[in-house]
């Protein structure tokens, strides 16, 4: 197939899909943001509540598309979880144990797809998983091939990817066939190097086997180690006991869950444009209800803004950005492996700085809801700016940046990434906004109220780099 014949077929596809003309700012925005609470957080803790021994209450849960398959796979595994509160859920395990014989739609939830194979081997029949299309393209092999190794049967119907069937699981034959031995746990060797769910998954589920689990990961790198630490940390809340053996190895007792009582804090990552757009326009943007203490990755988005130019600090009200006069950034070389999760919005701020920027350690999102290197270069490019592959992540030339059509395939933080370059650079529309509601409905409301706040007053946000360097500011 010719190139021509590629750009027809993306120009037909593009025209069918509905787009959304990104706001842009007027000037520096002033504006407090309330984003809804952490996906990562909302979906650990409903695993956990489908393990629990007895009814859990979870308060400001996300709702969202990732939350709702979430929801949707524990309904199907015989959990009572009643959401008719927006603010406070409640889950109750099944009585009798976990219901096989069930078909779980995991959307595009890597954490559904992850999280929720090892707890079906527990099901007292065959569990089938399937997803969106885009989903089908996501690496879930090292869970499966774990899951094999407890004694569970898996039918792959695709190459380590969805869909796929898992049957049964860590009986105490296969336990000692796969290392133990008497009481010993069954030892899973996995390579987690694309995905660190493949770690988290493993170990959440870890404690309903009979005999724990020994999870050594064996690649050379292992990504967003800190959503591992959130994994232990909520694990430890519930009781669970679990040694880490090495830096990538776990021991996971076997015991009862404790029941879930909790409060979501707000997703960081889903604030990350907000911060962003302080930085981008020179304003100021307040994040409601920044934990002073917490597990996300997102909040290292401050000294990604500080490393940048942008200043942070954590007041009453919450997390204030103020971005340097005339959102002046600098470019950065950074190594975003512990945060892939912000490489999006750290693209497109690199897009608007004065300098040439490096973002490494991200190999891995070529695995996330869509090849994100591929797809920033891309849209990087449609819009003028200079843009590479690399190895490991991609380098980004600032130049001066023209409004056009930009595609988000079926990416929240694609359409995340866009609309922060929409906020400076006029003419900007968005393909399918409406995906960001895998993590943010409503984001394209919510982000247009804070663009909205933008006042020629100050400061004009500029346009092009040339006009980023300072000098037009008092
Ligand atoms: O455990 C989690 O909740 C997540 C882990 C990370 O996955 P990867 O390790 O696949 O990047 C992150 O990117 C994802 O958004 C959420
Ligand atoms: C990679 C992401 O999601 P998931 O939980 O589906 O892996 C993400 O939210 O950036």
């Amino acid at each position: 197939m010719g190139p021509d014949r590629d750009r027809d077929e993306e120009a037909t596809a593009m025209s069918a899909v509905p787009t959304w003309a990104a706001p842009t700012s007027t000037g520096p925005v002033d504006a407090q943001v309330r984003v809804p609470g952490s996906k990562s957080l909302t979906n650990r803790w409903l695993v956990l509540a489908l393990l629990a021994g007895g009814p859990s209450t979870i308060v400001h849960p996300l709702r969202s598309r990732d939350s709702d398959s979430m929801i949707g796979a524990l309904r199907a595994l015989g959990a009572g979880v009643d959401d008719t509160d927006a603010a406070r859920w409640t889950v109750r395990p099944p009585r009798g144990g976990l219901r096989g014989g069930v078909d779980i739609d995991c959307g595009q939830a890597g954490t559904v797809m992850r999280f929720v194979p090892p707890v079906a081997a527990l099901a007292d029949g065959p569990v089938r998983f399937d997803g969106h299309h885009s989903a089908r393209a996501r690496p879930v092999g090292p869970v499966l091939d774990g899951l094999r190794a407890l004694g569970a049967e898996i039918k792959e119907e695709g190459h380590g990817t969805l869909p796929f069937v898992v049957r049964g699981g860590p009986s105490d034959e296969s336990a000692s066939s796969a290392g133990g031995g008497g009481a010993a746990p069954p030892v899973v060797r996995i390579d987690a190097s694309a995905s660190s769910q493949f770690v988290s998954a493993l170990l959440l589920a870890g404690a309903a086997y009979p005999r724990g689990l020994r999870l050594e990961h064996t690649g050379t790198t292992l990504p967003s180690l800190p959503h591992v630490e959130m994994t232990l940390d909520a694990l430890a809340t519930v009781g669970v006991e679990v040694e880490r053996t090495s830096p990538t190895s776990w021991l996971v007792h076997p015991g009862e869950v404790r029941a879930v009582d909790v409060t979501v804090e707000p997703d960081l990552s889903s604030a990350a444009p907000f911060l962003a757009l302080a930085a981008a326009t020179g304003g100021r943007v307040v994040v409601a209800d920044w934990p002073e203490r917490t597990t996300q990755p997102g909040a290292r988005m401050r000294d990604v803004l500080a490393a940048m130019g942008a200043s942070t600090e954590l007041t009453p009200q919450g997390l204030a950005v103020r971005g340097a006069p005339a959102g002046r950034l600098e470019g950065v070389d950074l190594d975003l492996s512990e945060v892939g999760e912000l490489t999006p919005v750290v693209a497109a701020l690199c897009a608007l700085a004065r300098t040439p920027s490096r973002l490494r350690g991200v190999a891995h999102l070529r695995g996330h809801e869509t090849d994100r290197i591929a797809a920033l270069v891309t849209e990087l490019a449609r819009l003028g700016a200079g843009a590479r592959e690399t190895a490991d992540g991609l380098e980004i030339e600032p130049a001066p940046l023209t409004g056009t059509r930009l595609r988000t395939y079926h990416d929240h933080r694609m359409a995340m990434f866009a609309a922060v370059l929409g906020a400076v650079v006029p003419g900007v529309e968005v393909e399918d906004v409406a995906t960001a509601g895998k993590t943010f409905p409503g984001f394209d409301r919510v982000w247009s109220e804070a663009v909205a706040t933008g006042t020629p007053s100050g400061p004009r946000a500029p346009a092009s780099p040339e006009d980023r360097d300072g000098r037009e500011s008092p």
